[in-house]
C-alpha cells in the first residue's frame, strides 16, 4: 500500500528507485554447544572464505572509485582473515570448548580488540582494533546468514535509506547508482545535506521513521523540493512525479542559459555569486554552473578524506589546484573546521556533552599550532598561484582573531626568510557565525579584510537550536527579524569600514533570502554550485533600491519568520521586473 512520509527537503530534485537500506544489521546470537565440532569448523571456514571473496570485490570497487590508497584498508582486513593467530585461534576455541563458531569468534575478537585498544602508546596498533571489529562483523554476518549493507557494492540505481549519514558515508556514495537518500534524522544545514546538494542528488532528512516504514527494495519516490517520500507509489503517483521531474529539468535548462552571464540586477548593480566547495573535485560543478568566485572552501574535508594528517605538500597541491582551476578568480579558503559533526579518525577528540559548543575549528587550530601552521604554510605557498583569501572559522573574540593572524604573519616571515613566494597582500577574513562576534562586528570590521556570514552556525547559536536535530528544526529561522537584524548589522558595520561582506551559510542560496540580502547590500553570495543559476536568474529581475523598503519592513515591522517569508514572496510577486 502506498504511504507518504514528510521530511525536511535537504537537496532539490526528484528520484524514483528501489530502496537500499543502509542500517546496522542484527548480528545477535546465542551461545550453544556443538557435538559435531568438525562441521562447525567447516562452517567457520566457509564464512571466512565468503568474507574474503567479498573483500576482494569491495577492494576492486574501492580502488576504482576512491583510489589505491583508500583500497588498502581492505588488504589489512584480508590479512586478519588469513592470520592463524586470529582465525586459527577461533578454530581452536571451537574444538576445545565445543561451542558454536559465533561464540568462539566473538571471544577471540574481544580479546584482540582489548589487546589493541590497550596499546595507548602506539596509535597505529590501537587503530587495528577497528579493523578487527570490521572483519569480525563481516564473518559474523556470513555465519548468521545476515546481509551486511555494502554501499560500495551497489551496482544498480537505488535510493539509500538510513537512520543518519555521516559526512564520510555521504562522501562514499556513488552518484551513478545512488539516485537520492532519505534519513530518519538530520537537518537542512547538517553536513550530509550540504554534501548532497554539492553531489546534486535529491535528499530528504528528518523523517523520523523512514527506516522502519520502508523495506529493502520497496519502490520509493523522493521529492527533494517539498520533502515528500512516497513509498510503494501507485502508477498515478509515478506519472505525477515523472511530470514534476520533467518540469524541474526544464526550469533548470532555462537557468542554464545564464551560465556565462554576470550577475546584474534589474537596476544594473553587480553582485558576486560564488560557490561553496569541499574538495578540488567540486570544481567541475563550480565551473559548469558559472560561479564568479569560490566563497568557501571547507578544507576539513581534505583532512577527513585522508588516513592521517595531510602533509603540507598534499595541502599545497589541493589549494593550488583550486586556485589554478579558478583562473585568477577569488578563492576564499577556510582553515580547518573539525569538531561539531565533523571528525577525524586519527585525531580523537574527547567525548563532549555539546560538541557544537566545544573543541572545534579555530579553537583546535590555536591549541594544535603544529596542525595550524602546516595548513597556513601550504595556503601561503599556494597564494602565489591565484587570488587566495584566507578565512578563520568560529571566531568569537577579537583575541582569537589577533592570535590566528599573528601566527599567519609569523609563517609569512619564515617563508620570506626561506625565499619562498607568496602573496604578501593576501586578504584575511573571518566567518561571522558566533553571535558574540556578530554583535561586535563594528570592532572586528576595523581589523579584518572581510566577513563571510555563516548562517548555519549563526542561526543555530542565536536560536540555541542544534542544526542537525530535526526536533528543533522549526527554529532554523533565517527570516526571523532577530537573525535579519544581526545580518544587517554585520553588513552595515563592514561597509562603514570599507570592507566587503559575503555569506556562505546555506541561507545565501535561499531564494527567499536573496531579495532581503540584496536590499541590505550583501556583496558576495556563496552557495552550493547547484543553486547559483536559480539565484542569478532571480537577481536579474529585482531592483535593489526597491528592496530597501522590504528590508525595512522585515527588520522593523514583521514579527516572525513566517511573516517575513510571506512578505518577501508577495513583494517579489509585485516587483518582479
Ligand atoms: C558556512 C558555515 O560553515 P559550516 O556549515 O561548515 O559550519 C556556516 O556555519 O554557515
Ligand atoms: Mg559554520
Amino acid at each position: 500500500m502506498t504511504k507518504t512520509l514528510k521530511g525536511i527537503a535537504a537537496s532539490d530534485g526528484f528520484a524514483t528507485a528501489p530502496a537500499y537500506l543502509l542500517v546496522e544489521p542484527n548480528l545477535s546470537f546465542k551461545k550453544t554447544s556443538v557435538s559435531d565440532v568438525a562441521a562447525e569448523v567447516q562452517r567457520l571456514q566457509a564464512a571466512i572464505k565468503k568474507s574474503d571473496d567479498e573483500l576482494t570485490t569491495i577492494r576492486d570497487i574501492a580502488k576504482n572509485s576512491l583510489g589505491e590508497e583508500e583500497a588498502q584498508v581492505f588488504d589489512a582486513h584480508k590479512m586478519i582473515l588469513a592470520d592463524p593467530e586470529f582465525t586459527g585461534e577461533v578454530e581452536k576455541q571451537i574444538k576445545e570448548n565445543a561451542v558454536n563458531a559465533e561464540q568462539a569468534l566473538k571471544d577471540v575478537a574481544d580479546k584482540f580488540i582489548a589487546m589493541f585498544e590497550a596499546m595507548t602508546d602506539n596509535k597505529y596498533m590501537q587503530e587495528r582494533a577497528a579493523d578487527v571489529r570490521d572483519v569480525t562483523k563481516r564473518v559474523m554476518s556470513h555465519l548468521l546468514g545476515v546481509e551486511l549493507p555494502n554501499p560500495a557494492l551497489i551496482d544498480h540505481e537505488v535510493v539509500i535509506v538510513a537512520h543518519d549519514l555521516t559526512p564520510s558515508d555521504t562522501a562514499q556514495l556513488n552518484k551513478k547508482y545512488v539516485k537520492a537518500f532519505v534519513t530518519d534524522v538530520g537537518g537542512r544545514t547538517a553536513h550530509s545535506a550540504i554534501m548532497a546538494r554539492s553531489l546534486e542528488i535529491p535528499a530528504i532528512v528528518g523523517t523520523d521513521t523512514v527506516t522502519t516504514d520502508i523495506k529493502a527494495n520497496d519502490t520509493v519516490i523522493i521529492d527533494g523540493v517539498d520533502g515528500d517520500v512516497v513509498i510503494n507509489p501507485s502508477d498515478d503517483d509515478i506519472q505525477h512525479y515523472k511530470q514534476l521531474a520533467q518540469d524541474y529539468a526544464a526550469e533548470k535548462a532555462e537557468w542554464a542559459k545564464l551560465k556565462d552571464a554576470a550577475t546584474i540586477t534589474a537596476d544594473g548593480k553587480h553582485f558576486d555569486i560564488a560557490a561553496n566547495i569541499g574538495t578540488p573535485k567540486d570544481l567541475t560543478g563550480v565551473i559548469a554552473n558559472g560561479a564568479e568566485a569560490i566563497g568557501l572552501y571547507r578544507t576539513e574535508f581534505l583532512y577527513m578524506d585522508s588516513a592521517e594528517l595531510p602533509t603540507e605538500e598534499d595541502q599545497f597541491e589541493a589549494y593550488k589546484e583550486v586556485l589554478e582551476g579558478m583562473a585568477g578568480k577569488p578563492v576564499v579558503v577556510r582553515t580547518m573546521d573539525i569538531g561539531g559533526d565533523k571528525h577525524l579518525p586519527y585525531l580523537p577528540l574527547p567525548e563532549e556533552m555539546n560538541p557544537f559548543l566545544g573543541y572545534r575549528a579555530i579553537r583546535i587550530s590555536l591549541d594544535r599550532q603544529d596542525i595550524f601552521r602546516t595548513q597556513l604554510r601550504a595556503l601561503l605557498r599556494a597564494s602565489a598561484f591565484g587570488q587566495l583569501r584566507i578565512m578563520f572559522p568560529m571566531i568569537g573574540t577579537l583575541q582569537e582573531f589577533r592570535k590566528a593572524k599573528a601566527i599567519l604573519l609569523e609563517e609569512m616571515d619564515k617563508l620570506k626568510a626561506e625565499g619562498v613566494d607568496y602573496d604578501a597582500n593576501v586578504q584575511v577574513g573571518i566567518m561571522m557565525e558566533v553571535p558574540a562576534a556578530a554583535v561586535l562586528a563594528d570592532q572586528f570590521a576595523k581589523e579584518v579584510d572581510f566577513f563571510s556570514i555563516g548562517t548555519n552556525d549563526l542561526i543555530q547559536y542565536t536560536m540555541a537550536a542544534d542544526r542537525g536535530n530535526d526536533r528543533v528544526s522549526y527554529l532554523y529561522q533565517p527570516y526571523n527579524p532577530s537573525i535579519l537584524r544581526l545580518i544587517k548589522y554585520v553588513i552595515d558595520s563592514a561597509h562603514k569600514e570599507g570592507k566587503w561582506v559575503g555569506m556562505c551559510g546555506e541561507a545565501a542560496g535561499d531564494p527567499v533570502m536573496t531579495p532581503l540580502l540584496m536590499g541590505m547590500g550583501l556583496d558576495e553570495y556563496s552557495m552550493s554550485a547547484t543553486s547559483i543559476l536559480k539565484v542569478r536568474s532571480l537577481m536579474k529581475h529585482l531592483n535593489t533600491e526597491e528592496l530597501k523598503s522590504l528590508v525595512d519592513q522585515a527588520v522593523n515591522v514583521s514579527l516572525t519568520n513566517d511573516d517575513n517569508k510571506k512578505l518577501v514572496s508577495e513583494f517579489v510577486e509585485a516587483h518582479k521586473h
